[in-house]
């Protein structure tokens, strides 16, 4: 589905942390959320979640996302929060099969379609070998991966994650966005995705949006918006651009003179 903004801005405390965001992504794509600590971005995520209150428009496919009831939310957008918190000794198998529930008559047992849709997220997030572990056992990096599991198998039209790549391991941060990008591709889902890793934006994103003090810097592919005068600009870092067969590779090495000055 098209997810659409226009003009959000959102007061914390008192102080305007988001200011006139707006965008237009068509479905089938994954856009990467980048900007420096304090941009916006969670703040983005969580308006478009409707766990903050925003001024504003947000549209998804026909809904008005302002208005919707949170039954109907939960079936149109999973959400993967960037803390991790796991507060059940569950298995798990069990934690996503929760990722379910929004489709599920309370109290009835998962069907083959929820198997389904189970198996595939756990395999998605390479969380298969782990499925009759508990939870709460697990590594950092593999809860956040069961979490991350927990939201593939919501099955919405639009998936948002705040930095999902974060404490994975290289191998695991290149299966999860090959996933993101499977859902996007193949089934034609909106992905969100916060991140902090250049390269991982770079290679693996359609379009990238760079928020920067509350505000939309840039939108575009990542070749025009991971230019070496935003990263100097916004980011404060000098940076290496180069290219393989795969696309573009970018190593911060270095803050800009005004940076270090600061
Ligand atoms: N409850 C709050 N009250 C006041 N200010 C807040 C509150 N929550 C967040 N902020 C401020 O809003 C701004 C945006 O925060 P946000 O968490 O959206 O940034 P972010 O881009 O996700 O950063 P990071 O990369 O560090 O996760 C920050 O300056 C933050 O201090």
């Amino acid at each position: 589905m098209r997810l659409q903004a226009d003009n959000i801005s959102v007061k914390l405390g008192g102080r305007r942390v988001l200011e006139g965001v707006g965008f237009d992504i068509e479905p089938g794509q994954v856009i990467g959320l980048l900007g420096p600590n304090g941009a916006g971005k969670s703040t983005l995520m969580r308006a478009l979640t409707g766990q903050l209150p925003a001024e504003g428009a947000m549209r998804l496919g026909a809904h008005d996302l302002a208005s919707i009831s949170p039954a109907a939310r939960a079936r149109l957008i999973a959400y993967l929060p960037q803390q991790r918190i796991i507060g059940w000794r569950l298995t798990v198998r069990d934690l996503v099969t929760l990722g379910r529930l929004p489709w599920r008559a309370f109290g009835r047992r998962p069907d083959s379609g929820d198997e389904a849709a189970i198996a595939r997220a756990m395999e998605m997030a390479d969380v298969t070998p782990l499925a009759d572990r508990i939870a709460t056992e697990l590594s950092g990096g593999e809860q956040a991966r069961v979490l991350m599991a927990r939201a593939i198998a919501q099955q919405t039209p639009l998936l948002i994650a705040d930095e999902p790549a974060s404490g994975l391991d290289p191998a695991h941060q290149i299966t999860l966005m090959q996933s993101l990008n499977r859902l996007a591709e193949n089934e034609g889902r909106t992905v969100l995705v916060s991140l902090h890793d250049l390269t991982l934006a770079a290679r693996w994103c359609d379009r990238v949006m760079l928020l920067n003090k509350g505000r939309l810097a840039a939108f575009g592919t990542p070749e025009t918006v991971l230019s070496e005068a935003h990263l100097a600009e916004i980011y404060g870092v000098k940076a290496h651009r180069a290219r393989d067969e795969d696309g573009l590779i970018i190593a911060p090495v270095g803050l800009t003179e005004r940076q270090n000055r600061d």
